[in-house]
């Protein structure tokens, strides 16, 4: 009950700005369903009118005359029309307001991603965050597009029948439903074996995809090892839970329309037996009586229109409901906390780390009483072996997250007194996987200042090394960049990242080196590059080739989140512990 309501709430608060259009909406249901159910007592008119005229035509001494039959058939066509009229209106606002509301919902969805901290991505699958976006939002919309009118169209057309089928004649209003208790329950009955088929499908799918997007994301290694046909073997059983709850869902699903259909042919087949049987044995004037039939005949194929409807649009309402829970969910979430009042200025003195401490999971601590200083203008350099911290520094000094315990500080003052847009702002950071956006190279530069001019942007490639890679283009700086067609390789998509970070002039650099499939000559253009970044510079550098820092002024040394050994390349060399024997055995292989 709680996950309805909140779905409510949830579409009530994107529908509410659009309350008069809902309300004229509505209004021309109104109109509509009036007309609908009016029209056939007009159509029973005519044909009493026509039966009249008949009989008077061999009757010796009366005037035939077809006038009432014409006025009653201008009467149902009138009212056909207004039908149509009110339908066709209210579907065209409703489909703008869904729209609309959709499109402020995606809005609202995208603006508030924007506004979670990392460690929400770092729990979340891209894939899940995705489908929000597609099959969530897609079913909300449907329901919104669909369902809720449909269920305010068809329930007043269904309770305008009834009031219309009572005023006519108690007795054919009571035959003409008796059927319905039936037919509600075959359909809800119908309806529930298709949800439960729909729930297996959609865990189906959700494997599917997850074993699709896992091959394909490990392709390279899949084809050197040789297992394409074990991969489209395990495919396989993945593929056929999803294609037979598929064909079980939809033939449940569709089982409904002929069901309907069914009933209300074996209620139109009860309808005139009793109306004929009333008409020949309750003496009643036959003309009447047809159009009694008559009336009844098209109401009682009406009747079982709305509840077909309803009931086919419970399960597309149910998964809007789950949609509009997940995204309510998200919507939920702590943003990234941005309370700090302090304006970052340019650094004065320095950036240092005291005793932190810091998990990503609460029972797995990953930094252990760290402490690190760096003062304007050094250059500190992070090594240690694999998982020993050295990117959660990184990601600390950006505020991606939250400390533990100890602190960071910027010119003596904590982190989080300042607002994140100017702490961001003195941070420059370059990551080891380079992320490239689609837009021109040049956009791609000056994406941390975007009204950098193209001199500026010439310059900052020239120094991040990839500006003579950049004139081999046809386009030069405006060739469109997809991450799809790998223009650059990874040593490149760094060189273009630190060209962005350049421009932007950080006074704190943070700097990953890229290790992954780097060529020799890519990998000296990367080191001049990072020297070039780094001149009159406060940098943090995390590098996995030694020879890239030996220049530094301090080296900190990590292992299991604890910094071991800290110092000059010199002095660490003299230490003879861990980053001597790190060295020496790297030296061995250069
Ligand atoms: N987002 C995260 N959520 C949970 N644990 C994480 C996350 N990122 C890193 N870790 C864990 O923290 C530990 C330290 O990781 P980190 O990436 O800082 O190491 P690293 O020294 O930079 O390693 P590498 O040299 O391989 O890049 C690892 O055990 C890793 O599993």
């Amino acid at each position: 009950m709680t996950k309805l309501k909140t779905a409510i709430q949830y579409f009530f608060s994107y529908l509410k700005p659009y309350w008069k259009g809902l309300l004229v909406a509505m209004a021309m249901v109104g109109l509509g369903t009036y007309a609908q159910i009016k029209a056939p007592l007009y159509m029973g008119d005519a044909v009493a009118d026509l039966a009249r005229y008949v009989t008077d035509s061999f009757t010796p001494g009366k005037t035939a005359s077809l006038s009432d039959f014409y006025q009653a058939l201008i009467g149902m066509g009138a009212f056909y029309l207004l039908t149509e009229f009110g339908l066709v209106v209210s579907g065209f606002i409703t489909s703008k307001i869904s729209s609309n509301s959709v499109g402020n919902m995606r809005k609202g969805l995208f603006g508030k991603l924007q506004k979670l901290p990392v460690a929400y991505f770092d729990k979340h699958q891209d894939g899940k965050i995705l489908s929000l976006f597609t099959s969530d939002l897609d079913n909300v919309f449907n329901a919104m597009n669909q369902g809720v009118f449909q269920i305010f169209s068809q329930g007043l057309l269904f309770l305008g029948i009834i009031w219309m089928m009572m005023a006519k004649s108690l007795t054919m209003a009571l035959v003409t439903m008796a059927l319905s208790p039936v037919a509600i329950l075959v359909s809800f009955f119908i309806m529930k074996k298709a949800r439960q088929q729909i729930e297996i499908q959609q865990a189906a799918t959700g494997e599917l995809n997850g074993y699709i997007n896992e091959q394909l994301a490990g392709q390279a290694v899949l084809l050197a090892e040789g297992r394409e046909q074990e991969s489209i073997d395990t495919f396989r059983p993945y593929n056929e839970k999803v294609r037979e709850a598929t064909q079980k869902g939809q033939f449940y699903s569709g089982l409904l329309s002929p069901l309907m259909q069914g009933f209300s042919l074996l209620n139109l087949a009860i309808v005139i037996f009793f109306g004929s049987w009333l008409v020949l044995h309750n003496g009643m004037d036959k003309a009447t009586g047809l159009s009694l039939v008559v009336v009844f005949v098209t109401y009682s194929q009406q009747y079982f229109q709305p509840i077909s409807q309803i009931t086919a649009i419970y399960n597309p309402l149910q998964l809007a409901v789950t949609g509009a829970n997940r995204i309510t969910d998200v919507l939920k979430k702590d943003e990234e906390k941005d309370t700090g009042k302090a304006i970052a200025g340019p650094l004065e003195e320095g950036v240092s780390l005291q005793h932190v401490d810091f998990a990503y999971q609460p029972d797995r601590p990953i930094l252990k009483d760290v402490s690190i200083d760096v003062k304007k203008g050094q250059m500190v350099a992070l090594v240690g072996p694999t998982g020993s911290g050295k990117t959660t520094v990184m990601n600390l000094l950006n505020r991606f997250y939250d400390l533990n315990g100890g602190k960071v500080l910027y010119d003596g003052q904590p982190l989080n007194s300042f607002t994140l847009e100017s702490l961001r702002n003195r941070v420059g950071i370059v990551l080891q996987e380079s992320v490239i956006f689609s837009k021109t190279i040049f956009e791609n530069i000056a994406y941390g200042k975007p009204d950098a001019t193209q001199e500026e942007v010439e310059a900052a490639a020239k120094q991040a090394n990839i500006h003579d890679f950049i004139m081999t283009l046809k386009d030069g700086y405006q060739t469109k960049v997809t991450g799809a067609d790998n223009l650059f390789s990874t040593g490149q998509k760094q060189l273009l990242s630190i060209a962005r970070t350049i421009l932007t002039n950080p006074d704190l650099l943070i700097l990953d080196e890229a290790t992954a499939n780097v060529d020799t000559v890519t990998e000296e253009k990367i080191q001049a590059a990072m020297e070039n970044v780094m001149k009159d510079r406060t940098s943090f550098v995390i590098a996995h080739r030694l020879k890239t820092i030996l220049s530094a002024d301090v080296i900190v040394v990590l292992k299991d989140g604890q910094v071991i050994e800290q110092g000059s390349h010199q002095e660490l060399l003299d230490q003879k512990g861990f980053y001597s024997e790190l060295y020496y055995n790297q030296m061995v292989f250069e």
